[in-house]
């Protein structure tokens, strides 16, 4: 991107760990819906279905659903499609530039991909628009640019992930193993000082460009489900998102 980043000292070129838009025109094409998932029924989201944190202008920059929006079952079967997928192929770690994790891209895992599609349609897209909708354009088309399974391993591997900034305009995760299997882990975000945890199949959703990073982990594996989401028909949203929470 040219001409638009922050003037500050601050060492946002270390920090987001992205290409803005022009690094998503590929990847983005993997998550358009196809008639088979827009035929589903969009639920309807309120405020009970999740709790907000840290407050800014006139809404909230984090959330996290109050339920699961994954069912247990779904989850386990992502995580069982993610670990067949890389006995063969391995997972990745040279995929985010500045901020690598160990992961699988979503691409990669047909079930997985069309059940992140579908749940994408029916529940995710709708709890993020009421989520978000005071910093988002009325009649706002969201858009996965880029999905992965993470895998954090405290015996080997990767166990965390250092603050970071993504260069999306939205990013989630989804918890998809027991809370139980790990300890320490959960997104940790700067603002609040604190990390957040989440059960199976429940959603942490926050601005793509606070600062924000995967607490490590003290013994066994946990594994989330990523996305970034972004605006379809606003490129320059990212940037001008991230310019208004740079500091956050
Ligand atoms: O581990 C987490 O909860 C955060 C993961 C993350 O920030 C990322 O993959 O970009
Ligand atoms: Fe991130």
């Amino acid at each position: 991107f040219t001409g638009v980043g922050p003037s500050t000292s601050f060492d946002w070129a270390l920090k987001v760990s992205e290409l803005h838009i022009p690094g998503y025109r590929e990847t983005k094409q993997h998550f358009i819906l196809d008639t088979d998932t827009t035929s589903n029924e969009e639920v309807m989201m309120t405020h009970a279905d999740y709790s907000s944190l840290l407050p800014f202008q006139n809404g909230h920059l984090i959330h996290k659903t109050n339920g699961y929006l994954f069912t247990p079952e779904e989850c386990s079967s992502i995580v069982q499609e993610a670990e067949d997928v890389a006995a063969r192929m391995g997972w990745t770690t040279t995929r985010h530039g500045n901020y690598p994790t160990t992961d699988i891209p979503i691409v990669e895992l047909p079930n997985t991909l069309h059940l992140l599609k579908s749940t994408l349609q029916s529940r995710l897209y709708p709890l993020l628009r009421h989520q978000f909708s005071p910093y988002l354009p009325d009649g706002t088309k969201l858009r996965v640019a880029d999905g992965f399974i993470v895998k954090y391993d405290a015996a080997g591997g990767q166990s965390e992930l250092k603050p970071h900034r993504d260069g999306s305009v939205l990013s989630f995760n989804v918890a998809l193993n027991d809370s139980t299997d790990y300890e320490g882990g959960g997104t940790w975000f700067h603002s609040l000082n604190d990390s957040i945890r989440i059960e199976k199949g429940e959603v942490v959703s926050h601005a793509s460009g606070i600062l924000h990073g995967g607490h490590g982990i003290s013994s066994g594996r946990r594994y989330i489900m990523v996305c970034f989401v972004i605006l379809e028909g606003y490129d320059t949203w990212s940037m001008r998102f991230y310019n208004n929470v740079r500091d956050l």
